[in-house]
């Protein structure tokens, strides 16, 4: 509490976020994203966007108490998070909306420290603040990273340190000019280029965030190979 002016000004605590999580196949590490969130974000309301999953994520999703948008075939990343800002974007279109947190699904106890993200919306350092894996873990040989790093430059004239990272804090206002989502893998790409268009101001802001990596195995090179086709059809359509 701190006098000002002979008034007394109490310290509010934070508003609650909107968080987004798209999530596919993510039954093991859901609940304790989603207990972490909880824990961090007391009220805040969570809409996870089950994306075709053929196991138990929308089932742990709603027993965590999480609202759960969800399609019956699996219609990559950017699609399903689109499902899940279509449900709030009533409420970020509304005067004065709450800050909104993109996130996935396997971040384990280490999605707490998103309030870092928000709080660098919230102090008004930027519109848009994008999470810096402090430690890199896994990876290929920087391709994907390198081409989004490339489009995002040349679409937008922006040098970002973790152009696909997902973990993102924006101002309520800002879903609607990102929404639709670019498809699948394109959507972090996308969505940066179009925040920066519009003049909305993008950060980055490093934390000690842990995920599931994928290695240099021919699964983590299929993922790439995904995220590199996504994220090169994000860019061309924006070209
Ligand atoms: O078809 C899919 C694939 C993934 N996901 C979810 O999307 C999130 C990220 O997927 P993941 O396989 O963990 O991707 P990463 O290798 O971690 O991808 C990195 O790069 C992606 C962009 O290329 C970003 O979307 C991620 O946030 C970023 O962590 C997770 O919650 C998934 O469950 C879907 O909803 N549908
Ligand atoms: O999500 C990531 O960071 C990418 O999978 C890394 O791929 P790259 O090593 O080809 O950039």
């Amino acid at each position: 509490m701190t006098t000002v002016a002979g008034t007394i000004a109490v310290r509010m605590p934070p508003r609650p976020p909107i968080v987004l999580i798209a999530a596919r196949d993510e039954a093991d590490r859901l609940p304790a994203t989603l207990a972490a969130l909880r824990e961090a974000f007391p009220g805040a309301r969570v809409v996870v966007a089950d994306d075709g999953s053929t196991d138990a994520t929308a089932r742990v999703a709603r027993d965590a108490g999480a609202e759960v948008v969800r399609s019956s075939r699996s219609a990559g990343k950017g699609a399903a998070a689109s499902r899940a800002a279509q449900a709030v974007l009533d409420v970020t279109a509304a005067p004065d909306p709450p800050l909104v947190l993109l996130c996935d699904a396997d971040l384990g106890q280490s999605a707490a420290r998103l309030a870092g993200l928000l709080d660098a919306v919230a102090r008004g350092e930027g519109d848009l603040a994008v999470a810096v894996f402090a430690r890199r873990v896994g990876g290929g040989f920087g391709l994907a990273v390198g081409a989004a790093r490339w489009a995002i430059r040349r679409a937008a004239g922006l040098e970002l340190a973790a152009p696909l990272s997902g973990q993102r804090a924006m101002r309520g206002e800002v879903l609607a000019c990102v929404t639709p989502f670019a498809p699948g893998f394109g959507m972090e790409v996308g969505m940066t280029i179009d925040a920066a268009r519009a003049g909305f101001r993008v950060v980055e802001v490093p934390l000690e965030l842990e995920h599931r990596a994928t290695g240099r195995t021919w699964r983590g090179f299929a993922h790439r190979g995904r995220q590199l086709r996504d994220l090169l059809a994000a860019w061309w359509a924006r070209r």
